[in-house]
Protein backbone atom coordinates (compact mmCIF):
# COMPACT_ATOMS: atom_id res chain seq x y z
CA UNK A 1 0.00 0.00 0.00
CA UNK A 2 2.00 2.84 -1.73
CA UNK A 3 -0.66 5.65 -1.36
CA UNK A 4 -4.21 6.91 -0.81
CA UNK A 5 -6.21 8.79 -3.15
CA UNK A 6 -9.09 10.92 -1.20
CA UNK A 7 -12.10 12.62 -2.87
CA UNK A 8 -14.97 15.51 -1.48
CA UNK A 9 -17.60 14.01 -0.10
CA UNK A 10 -20.58 14.64 -2.83
CA UNK A 11 -23.44 15.97 -0.36
CA UNK A 12 -23.28 16.67 3.46
CA UNK A 13 -21.62 14.27 6.02
CA UNK A 14 -23.47 12.20 7.67
CA UNK A 15 -21.45 9.33 9.49
CA UNK A 16 -20.92 7.35 12.55
CA UNK A 17 -17.38 6.61 13.78
CA UNK A 18 -16.76 3.96 15.85
CA UNK A 19 -13.28 5.26 16.72
CA UNK A 20 -10.14 3.30 18.16
CA UNK A 21 -9.71 2.90 21.82
CA UNK A 22 -6.81 5.32 23.52
CA UNK A 23 -3.57 4.00 22.78
CA UNK A 24 -2.37 6.13 26.11
CA UNK A 25 -4.82 5.00 28.31
CA UNK A 26 -4.50 1.47 27.02
CA UNK A 27 -0.24 1.38 27.49
CA UNK A 28 -0.95 2.62 31.39
CA UNK A 29 -3.53 -0.09 31.99
CA UNK A 30 -1.06 -2.92 30.92
CA UNK A 31 1.29 -1.77 32.99
CA UNK A 32 0.15 -1.28 36.01
CA UNK A 33 -2.01 -3.91 35.38
CA UNK A 34 1.57 -6.25 35.09
CA UNK A 35 2.51 -4.57 38.17
CA UNK A 36 -0.34 -6.34 40.05
CA UNK A 37 0.56 -9.47 38.87
CA UNK A 38 -2.05 -9.82 35.42
CA UNK A 39 -4.65 -10.06 37.75
CA UNK A 40 -7.13 -7.51 36.52
CA UNK A 41 -9.34 -7.30 33.38
CA UNK A 42 -9.12 -4.73 30.99
CA UNK A 43 -11.71 -3.88 28.46
CA UNK A 44 -11.44 -2.73 25.17
CA UNK A 45 -8.05 -1.96 25.09
CA UNK A 46 -6.73 -0.42 21.94
CA UNK A 47 -6.16 -2.23 18.36
CA UNK A 48 -2.99 0.43 18.06
CA UNK A 49 0.16 -0.70 17.41
CA UNK A 50 1.79 0.26 20.10
CA UNK A 51 -1.11 -1.17 22.33
CA UNK A 52 -0.73 -4.13 20.89
CA UNK A 53 3.14 -4.13 20.91
CA UNK A 54 3.22 -3.41 24.42
CA UNK A 55 0.99 -6.65 24.81
CA UNK A 56 3.80 -8.91 22.87
CA UNK A 57 6.30 -7.22 25.17
CA UNK A 58 4.64 -8.52 27.92
CA UNK A 59 4.09 -11.28 27.87
CA UNK A 60 7.27 -12.58 25.83
CA UNK A 61 10.24 -14.19 27.31
CA UNK A 62 12.36 -12.79 24.49
CA UNK A 63 15.35 -10.93 25.42
CA UNK A 64 15.53 -8.33 22.91
CA UNK A 65 12.13 -5.93 23.04
CA UNK A 66 11.82 -4.08 19.71
CA UNK A 67 9.18 -1.49 20.72
CA UNK A 68 9.06 -0.04 16.80
CA UNK A 69 8.16 3.77 17.14
CA UNK A 70 6.26 3.65 19.90
CA UNK A 71 6.86 6.48 22.58
CA UNK A 72 5.24 5.22 25.20
CA UNK A 73 6.04 1.31 25.08
CA UNK A 74 9.64 2.10 25.15
CA UNK A 75 9.46 4.65 28.14
CA UNK A 76 6.88 2.95 30.07
CA UNK A 77 9.01 -1.02 29.80
CA UNK A 78 12.47 0.47 30.36
CA UNK A 79 11.07 1.35 33.63
CA UNK A 80 9.04 -1.20 34.06
CA UNK A 81 11.71 -4.06 33.03
CA UNK A 82 14.64 -1.96 35.08
CA UNK A 83 12.72 -1.78 38.48
CA UNK A 84 11.23 -5.29 37.72
CA UNK A 85 14.93 -6.64 37.51
CA UNK A 86 14.67 -8.14 34.48
CA UNK A 87 17.17 -8.39 31.56
CA UNK A 88 16.33 -7.05 28.65
CA UNK A 89 17.81 -4.89 25.26
CA UNK A 90 15.33 -2.21 24.38
CA UNK A 91 15.30 -0.94 20.77
CA UNK A 92 13.48 0.04 18.23
CA UNK A 93 13.12 1.84 14.98
CA UNK A 94 15.95 4.03 13.19
CA UNK A 95 14.07 7.28 14.51
CA UNK A 96 13.33 5.37 18.30
CA UNK A 97 16.89 5.24 18.62
CA UNK A 98 17.04 9.05 18.13
CA UNK A 99 14.11 9.84 20.70
CA UNK A 100 16.05 10.98 23.75
CA UNK A 101 15.47 8.33 26.67
CA UNK A 102 18.60 10.17 29.20
CA UNK A 103 16.32 12.12 31.33
CA UNK A 104 14.41 8.34 32.24
CA UNK A 105 17.68 6.47 32.29
CA UNK A 106 19.15 8.73 34.75
CA UNK A 107 16.33 8.68 37.36
CA UNK A 108 16.10 4.70 37.18
CA UNK A 109 20.27 4.53 37.79
CA UNK A 110 19.74 6.82 40.87
CA UNK A 111 16.72 4.54 42.18
CA UNK A 112 19.29 1.43 41.92
CA UNK A 113 18.58 0.29 38.61
CA UNK A 114 21.40 -0.94 35.73
CA UNK A 115 21.22 0.38 32.51
CA UNK A 116 23.41 0.19 30.08
CA UNK A 117 23.27 2.05 26.64
CA UNK A 118 24.42 -0.25 23.96
CA UNK A 119 25.35 2.42 21.13
CA UNK A 120 25.06 6.26 21.58
CA UNK A 121 24.81 7.72 25.46
CA UNK A 122 21.02 8.95 26.33
CA UNK A 123 19.46 7.23 23.51
CA UNK A 124 18.09 3.52 22.72
CA UNK A 125 18.92 0.89 22.14
CA UNK A 126 19.80 0.04 26.31
CA UNK A 127 20.17 -3.24 27.98
CA UNK A 128 18.37 -3.17 31.54
CA UNK A 129 20.92 -5.12 34.35
CA UNK A 130 18.96 -5.73 37.62
CA UNK A 131 18.20 -3.36 40.00
CA UNK A 132 19.88 -3.24 43.61
CA UNK A 133 16.52 -1.42 45.39
CA UNK A 134 18.66 0.61 47.23
CA UNK A 135 18.97 3.71 45.87
CA UNK A 136 16.91 7.24 46.29
CA UNK A 137 13.52 7.79 47.34
CA UNK A 138 13.64 11.55 45.71
CA UNK A 139 14.49 12.91 42.61
CA UNK A 140 14.57 15.95 40.47
CA UNK A 141 13.20 15.48 36.77
CA UNK A 142 13.06 17.98 34.17
CA UNK A 143 9.35 18.39 32.91
CA UNK A 144 10.04 20.33 29.82
CA UNK A 145 10.95 17.45 27.37
CA UNK A 146 8.80 14.03 27.54
CA UNK A 147 6.10 13.59 30.45
CA UNK A 148 6.50 10.31 29.32
CA UNK A 149 9.48 9.60 31.49
CA UNK A 150 7.36 11.01 34.55
CA UNK A 151 4.69 8.25 34.06
CA UNK A 152 6.80 5.65 33.74
CA UNK A 153 8.57 6.60 37.29
CA UNK A 154 5.28 7.26 38.84
CA UNK A 155 3.59 4.05 37.63
CA UNK A 156 6.74 1.71 39.01
CA UNK A 157 7.25 3.95 42.25
CA UNK A 158 4.69 2.33 44.44
CA UNK A 159 6.78 -1.02 43.82
CA UNK A 160 9.62 1.20 45.37
CA UNK A 161 10.94 0.07 48.86
CA UNK A 162 9.90 3.47 49.94
CA UNK A 163 8.01 4.70 47.28
CA UNK A 164 8.89 8.09 45.30
CA UNK A 165 8.97 11.92 45.25
CA UNK A 166 9.45 13.46 41.96
CA UNK A 167 10.02 17.60 41.76
CA UNK A 168 9.92 18.52 38.61
CA UNK A 169 11.75 21.06 37.57
CA UNK A 170 11.59 23.71 34.67
CA UNK A 171 8.01 24.14 32.56
CA UNK A 172 5.84 21.28 32.66
CA UNK A 173 4.55 20.66 29.22
CA UNK A 174 2.20 17.22 28.38
CA UNK A 175 0.59 17.63 32.04
CA UNK A 176 -2.78 16.01 31.18
CA UNK A 177 -0.96 12.90 30.58
CA UNK A 178 0.62 12.79 34.04
CA UNK A 179 -2.41 13.47 35.45
CA UNK A 180 -3.99 10.32 33.39
CA UNK A 181 -1.25 8.27 34.86
CA UNK A 182 -1.97 9.42 38.48
CA UNK A 183 -6.09 9.10 37.81
CA UNK A 184 -5.38 5.52 36.85
CA UNK A 185 -2.94 4.75 39.37
CA UNK A 186 -5.71 5.93 42.23
CA UNK A 187 -8.24 3.38 40.33
CA UNK A 188 -5.65 0.51 41.14
CA UNK A 189 -5.32 1.71 44.56
CA UNK A 190 -2.30 3.82 44.19
CA UNK A 191 -3.39 7.45 45.68
CA UNK A 192 -0.40 9.71 45.44
CA UNK A 193 -0.01 13.23 46.38
CA UNK A 194 0.43 15.81 42.99
CA UNK A 195 0.92 19.60 44.39
CA UNK A 196 1.16 21.25 41.23
CA UNK A 197 1.69 24.66 43.01
CA UNK A 198 5.14 23.02 44.12
CA UNK A 199 5.33 20.60 41.30
CA UNK A 200 5.80 17.51 43.82
CA UNK A 201 4.40 14.41 43.16
CA UNK A 202 4.60 12.13 45.83
CA UNK A 203 3.98 8.08 45.68
CA UNK A 204 3.19 6.50 48.52
CA UNK A 205 5.11 2.43 48.51
CA UNK A 206 1.00 0.92 48.38
CA UNK A 207 0.89 -2.55 46.24
CA UNK A 208 -1.30 -2.07 43.02
CA UNK A 209 -5.00 -3.82 43.89
CA UNK A 210 -6.25 -5.45 40.85
CA UNK A 211 -9.22 -4.13 39.00
CA UNK A 212 -11.84 -4.03 36.27
CA UNK A 213 -10.56 -1.23 33.83
CA UNK A 214 -12.34 -0.45 30.54
CA UNK A 215 -10.48 2.07 28.27
CA UNK A 216 -12.43 5.21 26.57
CA UNK A 217 -12.10 5.47 22.67
CA UNK A 218 -9.10 7.98 22.16
CA UNK A 219 -9.20 11.83 21.79
CA UNK A 220 -6.21 12.09 19.76
CA UNK A 221 -7.61 10.21 16.71
CA UNK A 222 -11.00 11.72 17.34
CA UNK A 223 -9.48 15.24 16.28
CA UNK A 224 -9.29 14.45 12.81
CA UNK A 225 -13.10 14.32 12.89
CA UNK A 226 -13.63 17.59 14.62
CA UNK A 227 -11.42 18.77 11.52
CA UNK A 228 -13.25 17.33 9.31
CA UNK A 229 -16.73 18.48 10.08
CA UNK A 230 -15.06 21.74 10.50
CA UNK A 231 -14.00 21.60 6.45
CA UNK A 232 -17.06 20.11 5.57
CA UNK A 233 -18.67 22.29 2.78
CA UNK A 234 -22.66 21.49 3.62
CA UNK A 235 -23.86 23.58 6.44
CA UNK A 236 -26.15 20.36 7.62
CA UNK A 237 -23.02 17.65 7.97
CA UNK A 238 -22.76 16.05 10.94
CA UNK A 239 -20.53 13.75 12.27
CA UNK A 240 -21.19 10.96 15.61
CA UNK A 241 -18.02 9.80 17.61
CA UNK A 242 -18.72 7.15 19.73
CA UNK A 243 -17.04 6.14 23.24
CA UNK A 244 -16.14 9.25 24.26
CA UNK A 245 -16.76 10.88 27.60
CA UNK A 246 -17.24 14.44 28.60
CA UNK A 247 -15.09 13.99 31.64
CA UNK A 248 -12.25 12.18 30.22
CA UNK A 249 -9.04 11.43 31.55
CA UNK A 250 -7.09 12.08 28.04
CA UNK A 251 -6.12 15.83 27.87
CA UNK A 252 -7.11 15.70 23.93
CA UNK A 253 -10.49 16.41 24.82
CA UNK A 254 -9.32 19.90 24.76
CA UNK A 255 -10.06 19.83 20.98
CA UNK A 256 -13.68 20.44 21.57
CA UNK A 257 -12.66 24.09 22.88
CA UNK A 258 -10.63 24.46 20.13
CA UNK A 259 -12.66 23.38 17.16
CA UNK A 260 -15.49 25.53 18.65
CA UNK A 261 -13.90 28.81 17.20
CA UNK A 262 -13.25 26.71 14.27
CA UNK A 263 -17.08 25.84 13.49
CA UNK A 264 -17.42 22.60 15.50
CA UNK A 265 -19.69 22.72 18.40
CA UNK A 266 -19.96 19.36 20.47
CA UNK A 267 -22.93 17.99 22.06
CA UNK A 268 -22.59 14.73 24.31
CA UNK A 269 -24.91 11.70 24.57
CA UNK A 270 -24.30 8.39 26.73
CA UNK A 271 -23.09 7.13 23.07
CA UNK A 272 -20.77 9.67 22.86
CA UNK A 273 -20.27 13.00 21.10
CA UNK A 274 -22.12 15.02 17.61
CA UNK A 275 -20.64 17.58 15.94
CA UNK A 276 -22.50 20.27 14.05
CA UNK A 277 -21.21 23.32 12.15
CA UNK A 278 -21.85 26.90 13.98
CA UNK A 279 -20.11 30.00 12.34
CA UNK A 280 -16.10 29.94 12.51
CA UNK A 281 -13.77 32.93 13.65
CA UNK A 282 -10.94 33.92 11.04
CA UNK A 283 -7.96 34.09 13.84
CA UNK A 284 -6.68 31.55 16.62
CA UNK A 285 -4.35 31.29 19.14
CA UNK A 286 -3.73 28.13 20.99
CA UNK A 287 -1.21 27.35 23.69
CA UNK A 288 -0.52 23.43 22.64
CA UNK A 289 1.84 22.77 25.89
CA UNK A 290 -0.79 20.64 27.38
CA UNK A 291 -2.17 18.54 23.92
CA UNK A 292 0.84 18.76 21.46
CA UNK A 293 -0.67 15.75 19.48
CA UNK A 294 -3.43 18.32 18.23
CA UNK A 295 -1.15 20.66 16.57
CA UNK A 296 -1.09 19.16 13.86
CA UNK A 297 -4.97 18.52 13.35
CA UNK A 298 -5.29 22.39 13.64
CA UNK A 299 -2.31 23.72 11.92
CA UNK A 300 -3.99 21.82 8.96
CA UNK A 301 -7.43 22.39 9.09
CA UNK A 302 -6.47 26.78 9.81
CA UNK A 303 -4.72 26.70 6.54
CA UNK A 304 -7.68 24.96 4.36
CA UNK A 305 -9.79 26.96 6.03
CA UNK A 306 -7.70 30.42 5.82
CA UNK A 307 -7.94 30.66 9.11
CA UNK A 308 -4.59 32.51 10.80
CA UNK A 309 -3.41 30.43 13.50
CA UNK A 310 -0.52 31.24 16.27
CA UNK A 311 0.93 28.24 17.92
CA UNK A 312 2.65 28.34 20.92
CA UNK A 313 3.91 25.10 23.31
CA UNK A 314 5.66 23.38 20.54
CA UNK A 315 8.73 22.72 21.30
CA UNK A 316 8.23 18.51 21.83
CA UNK A 317 7.25 18.39 18.59
CA UNK A 318 10.47 18.35 17.23
CA UNK A 319 11.26 14.83 18.84
CA UNK A 320 8.20 12.84 18.29
CA UNK A 321 8.11 10.48 15.44
CA UNK A 322 9.52 13.11 13.45
CA UNK A 323 10.47 16.68 13.17
CA UNK A 324 6.36 17.31 13.15
CA UNK A 325 7.46 21.48 12.35
CA UNK A 326 9.32 20.79 9.74
CA UNK A 327 7.19 18.35 8.01
CA UNK A 328 4.21 20.21 8.84
CA UNK A 329 5.86 23.29 7.19
CA UNK A 330 6.98 21.64 4.74
CA UNK A 331 3.37 19.65 3.72
CA UNK A 332 1.59 22.91 4.04
CA UNK A 333 3.28 24.42 1.70
CA UNK A 334 1.70 22.20 -0.77
CA UNK A 335 -1.89 23.50 0.02
CA UNK A 336 -0.37 27.64 -0.15
CA UNK A 337 0.02 27.74 3.60
CA UNK A 338 2.90 28.70 5.62
CA UNK A 339 3.85 27.58 8.86
CA UNK A 340 6.38 30.58 10.03
CA UNK A 341 8.37 31.06 12.99
CA UNK A 342 7.60 33.71 14.84
CA UNK A 343 9.67 33.27 17.71
CA UNK A 344 12.46 31.38 18.12
CA UNK A 345 11.04 27.52 18.97
CA UNK A 346 8.48 29.22 20.99
CA UNK A 347 5.79 31.00 18.46
CA UNK A 348 4.61 29.87 14.98
CA UNK A 349 2.19 31.57 12.82
CA UNK A 350 0.31 29.67 10.13
CA UNK A 351 -1.08 31.40 7.18
CA UNK A 352 -2.56 30.76 3.96
CA UNK A 353 -0.96 32.76 1.12
CA UNK A 354 -2.45 31.04 -2.06
CA UNK A 355 -4.83 28.75 -3.40
CA UNK A 356 -4.03 25.82 -5.27
CA UNK A 357 -5.54 23.84 -8.46
CA UNK A 358 -3.74 20.75 -8.34
CA UNK A 359 -4.00 17.30 -6.89
CA UNK A 360 -1.26 17.79 -3.35
CA UNK A 361 0.51 14.73 -2.65
CA UNK A 362 1.60 14.58 1.21
CA UNK A 363 4.26 12.44 2.69
CA UNK A 364 3.97 11.01 6.21
CA UNK A 365 7.51 10.79 7.58
CA UNK A 366 6.44 7.36 9.30
CA UNK A 367 4.12 9.59 11.50
CA UNK A 368 0.61 8.61 12.07
CA UNK A 369 -0.30 12.69 12.74
CA UNK A 370 1.15 13.67 9.14
CA UNK A 371 -1.28 10.74 7.41
CA UNK A 372 -4.42 11.73 9.64
CA UNK A 373 -4.04 15.48 10.22
CA UNK A 374 -3.69 15.77 6.28
CA UNK A 375 -6.39 13.68 5.51
CA UNK A 376 -9.47 16.16 6.14
CA UNK A 377 -8.28 17.76 3.49
CA UNK A 378 -10.47 15.79 1.40
CA UNK A 379 -13.42 17.59 2.82
CA UNK A 380 -12.40 20.53 0.07
CA UNK A 381 -10.44 18.95 -2.56
CA UNK A 382 -8.99 15.63 -3.87
CA UNK A 383 -6.01 14.44 -2.16
CA UNK A 384 -3.55 11.86 -2.25
CA UNK A 385 -1.55 10.72 0.74
CA UNK A 386 2.16 8.84 1.22
CA UNK A 387 2.48 5.77 2.92
CA UNK A 388 -0.86 5.19 4.27
CA UNK A 389 -0.29 2.23 6.81
CA UNK A 390 1.51 4.68 9.08
CA UNK A 391 -1.99 5.07 10.92
CA UNK A 392 -1.98 1.55 12.47
CA UNK A 393 0.34 3.30 15.24
CA UNK A 394 -2.48 4.30 17.09
CA UNK A 395 -5.74 3.68 14.99
CA UNK A 396 -5.43 1.04 12.48
CA UNK A 397 -9.22 1.15 11.36
CA UNK A 398 -8.74 4.86 10.19
CA UNK A 399 -9.21 4.98 6.40
CA UNK A 400 -12.01 2.03 7.09
CA UNK A 401 -13.44 4.99 8.58
CA UNK A 402 -12.76 7.74 6.52
CA UNK A 403 -14.45 5.49 3.40
CA UNK A 404 -18.07 6.55 5.87
CA UNK A 405 -17.36 10.14 4.84
CA UNK A 406 -15.10 10.80 1.77
CA UNK A 407 -14.06 8.55 -1.28
CA UNK A 408 -11.16 6.34 -0.28
CA UNK A 409 -8.69 4.48 -2.75
CA UNK A 410 -6.05 2.08 -2.50
CA UNK A 411 -2.78 2.89 -5.01
CA UNK A 412 0.22 1.57 -6.13
O1 LIG B 1 2.05 9.66 27.89
C1 LIG B 1 1.49 9.55 26.80
O2 LIG B 1 0.66 8.65 26.56
C2 LIG B 1 1.83 10.53 25.75
C3 LIG B 1 2.44 11.72 26.07
C4 LIG B 1 2.78 12.75 25.08
O3 LIG B 1 4.18 12.73 24.87
P1 LIG B 1 5.18 13.79 25.58
O4 LIG B 1 4.99 13.68 27.04
O5 LIG B 1 6.52 13.30 25.13
O6 LIG B 1 4.81 15.14 25.06
C5 LIG B 1 2.07 12.51 23.74
O7 LIG B 1 2.66 13.30 22.75
C6 LIG B 1 2.12 11.06 23.33
O8 LIG B 1 1.45 10.84 22.13
C7 LIG B 1 1.48 10.17 24.36
C1 LIG C 1 4.00 11.29 20.10
C2 LIG C 1 3.24 10.22 19.94
O1 LIG C 1 3.49 8.98 20.42
P1 LIG C 1 4.75 8.39 21.18
O2 LIG C 1 5.55 9.51 21.75
O3 LIG C 1 4.17 7.51 22.23
O4 LIG C 1 5.54 7.60 20.16
C3 LIG C 1 1.95 10.34 19.23
O5 LIG C 1 1.17 9.38 19.24
O6 LIG C 1 1.67 11.39 18.63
Amino acid sequence: MNAIRLTPPSGPVRATIPLASSKSESNRALIINALTGFRGTLHNVSAARDSQTMIRLLQSDDSVADVLDAGTTMRFLTAYFAVTGQHKTLTGTPRMCERPIGILVDALRALGADIDYLKNDGFPPLATKGFSGNGTNRLAIRGDVSSQYISALLMIAPTLPDGLTLELTGDIGSRPYIEMTLRQMEHFGVQALADWATKTITVPPTPYMPADYSIESDWSGASYWFSMLSLAEEESSQIELLGLKEASLQGDSAIVDIMRPLGVESTFTDRGVILTKIPAQSALTWDFTDCPDLAQTVAVCCAVKGVVLTLTGVESLKIKETDRVFALQTELRKIGAEMVEVEKNTRYEVRTTHSIDTVPTFDTYDDHRMAMAFAPVAMRQEVVIEEPGVVAKSYPSFWEDMARVAGVRFEG
